[in-house]
């Protein structure tokens, strides 16, 4: 297998104003092909440290993407750091200025003459249309290898790379990825119950990790034998609700449809962070009836939570939780309901320490109630995390 490696530039990468989505984006695009990613970069714009690893990049691999500072200030010095890693003088070109100039225009405004720049190239270099953008990217082929330049939004750099992509051709690989999706088990129980098909060898990669809405186990490769190994690992994990692209509120509003059901829900401690995930799915109005966020007590007992049970047990509590979901459930005539309450702190509340967590859930049948203590980082974490609990939960129950 041949490397490829992948250099983010800006100093803004490093610094967080700007979340590098980008080296990683253009690693998934890799993928298919016979190529190895083994390290991405960040570098500052800063020509000497940009020269010396792009030299190196160079030196050891078949294909070196660089993104970002192509622009025409004078912190982006990507076409000076590449030029002076090949070797090579940079040179004006003219047709390229006048696009530029013409770019300009038809926006109605006037070139600025810092944008030279951008129609500046070293001669081994092919240029890289932008349509959407000023500044052009460039395509080096040399010596069996190649090297691009992309501007470093994505909305630019997307097109001008899916266009490129089949004229660098690169050597095609066979790929198999397969994630599984689960809800309510950690990543040690999930460990255990793969055993010793969790590997890690030549082509062929099993991995777990945590998000919001539970934990996932991704199985990939160059390896042919990885679907084998992905379908035995499926049927050792307990508590999979969904598989790749899939969502929670995509699967619950689909095992909801496919029963006739409807939803509704009365969020506190969540503040329409349930509504919202789940409103995110398009077709959600065919189950979603609505919500209310009744965060005080008084918004909580005008939609029907008897007072008396706010009284006796408190807003955090499981008897809320439950006349929360059963209110909803009735005012919107709902056949399900979901209802959050809890503490997201950075104080305890009716004597509930911070990460108090009760979610009602009910159904045509039976009310229940699930109360948690869960992992205080962030009040933000909390929230998001219970409006996921709930949704996992509405899973499961359905089956
Ligand atoms: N019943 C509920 O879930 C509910 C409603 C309002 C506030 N709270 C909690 O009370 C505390 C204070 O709230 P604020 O920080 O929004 O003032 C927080 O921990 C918050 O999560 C809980």
């Amino acid at each position: 297998m041949f490397l490829a490696e992948i250099i983010g530039v800006g100093s803004e990468l490093i610094y967080g104003d700007t979340l590098d989505t980008n080296t990683s984006d253009i690693a998934v695009s890799l993928l298919p092909y016979a190529l190895e990613v083994k390290r991405t970069l960040r570098v500052a714009d800063d020509i000497p440290e940009l020269v010396t690893n792009i030299r190196e990049a160079w030196g050891r691999s078949r294909l070196v993407v660089l993104s970002g500072g192509l622009g025409p200030t004078a912190d982006d010095v990507t076409r000076e750091a590449i030029a002076e890693a090949l070797g090579e003088p940079l040179e004006l070109d003219q047709t390229v200025l006048d696009a530029i100039e013409a770019f300009f225009k038809s926006r109605g405004r006037v070139m600025a003459e810092v944008n030279r720049k951008q129609a500046m190239k070293i001669p081994s270099a092919a240029w890289l249309a932008n349509p959407r953008g000023t500044a052009p990217g460039w395509w080096v082929h040399k010596d069996g290898k190649d090297l691009v330049a992309l501007p470093g939004p994505p909305a630019e750099w997307k097109p001008m790379w899916q266009e490129l992509l089949p004229k660098l051709a690169l050597p095609p690989a066979y790929y198999y990825q397969k994630t599984f999706k689960t809800f309510g088990i950690g990543e040690s129980d999930i460990a255990q119950a793969i055993g010793e098909l969790f590997k890690r060898e030549k082509g062929l990669e099993v991995g777990s990790y945590a998000k919001p809405s539970g934990v996932e186990v991704v199985i990939r490769g160059h390896n042919p034998a990885a679907p084998a190994l992905a379908e035995a690992i499926r049927k050792r994990l307990k508590n999979v609700w969904g598989e790749d692209d899939d969502t929670l509120p995509q699967v619950v509003l689909r095992k909801l449809e496919a029963r006739g059901a409807t939803l509704a829900t009365l969020e506190s401690l969540t503040g329409g962070m349930l509504g919202s995930l789940i409103t995110e799915v398009p077709g959600a109005s065919k189950v979603y009836l609505g919500g209310m966020v009744a965060y005080s007590a008084l918004a909580k007992a005008r939609f029907g939570v008897p007072e008396a049970i706010l009284e006796a047990y408190g807003t955090v509590s499981e008897a809320a939780a439950r006349a929360m979901a059963e209110a909803a459930r009735e005012v919107l005539g709902s056949t399900h309901a979901l209802a959050t309450t809890g503490v997201a702190g950075p104080d305890a509340l009716e004597g509930k320490p911070v990460g108090t967590v009760h979610i009602g859930l009910a159904g045509p049948g039976e009310t229940k109630v699930f109360s948690y203590h869960l992992p205080v980082v962030s009040r933000q974490t909390l929230r998001q995390r219970t409006a996921y609990v709930a949704l996992g939960l509405l899973v499961r129950e359905l089956g």
